[in-house]
């Protein structure tokens, strides 16, 4: 019989971008229903493709899904986390300049939110390591 343990699971390598406006507020979208985590908000990215660097990725992704270019890439943090049906590693960046207009090209809705309003949103569960790494990041001195 196979047995899978959550430790020798395959990794699933995705790029997050977690865009910031000059004005401070981040770009979300909320995620369409018929994927994982249908209907929850997430920053927007995906699966890091074969060949691929997790800044390629992330730029195409950023592409796809909300229409801009991306620039002024800076990492943030890596989580890993166990979902009950899958792992994934989220190689989180920050996305500091960017060229274009925010749109959501999969018919997902988009907003820019500040800070202090991430908390009205629900989130993928992995994702409250990356809010407490954006709050960390934004503290006073520390802002990259
Ligand atoms: N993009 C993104 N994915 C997240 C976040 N948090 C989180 O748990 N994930 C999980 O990461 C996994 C991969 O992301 P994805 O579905 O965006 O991948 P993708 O764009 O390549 O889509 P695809 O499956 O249609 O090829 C999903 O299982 C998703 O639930 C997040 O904030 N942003
Ligand atoms: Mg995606």
């Amino acid at each position: 019989m196979v047995s899978e343990t959550l430790t020798d699971r395959k990794v699933i390598h995705v790029a997050v971008g977690v865009v910031r406006r000059a004005d401070g507020r981040i770009l979300i979208a909320r995620r369409p229903d018929h994927l994982h985590m249908g209907g929850r908000w997430e920053f927007p990215g995906g699966k890091v493709e074969e060949g691929e660097t997790v800044q390629q990725a992330l730029a195409r992704e950023l592409r796809e899904e909300v229409a801009i270019e991306a620039g002024g890439l800076q990492p943030l943090t890596e989580i890993r986390h166990d979902y009950p049906e899958k792992t994934v590693l989220l190689d989180t960046w920050w996305v500091l300049a960017f060229t274009g207009e925010a749109r959501g090209l999969e018919a997902q809705e988009v907003r820019w939110v500040a800070l202090d309003e991430l908390d009205s949103y629900r989130f993928p569960d992995a994702n409250r390591e990356i809010i407490a790494a954006i709050r960390a990041a934004t503290t006073p001195g520390n802002d990259p």
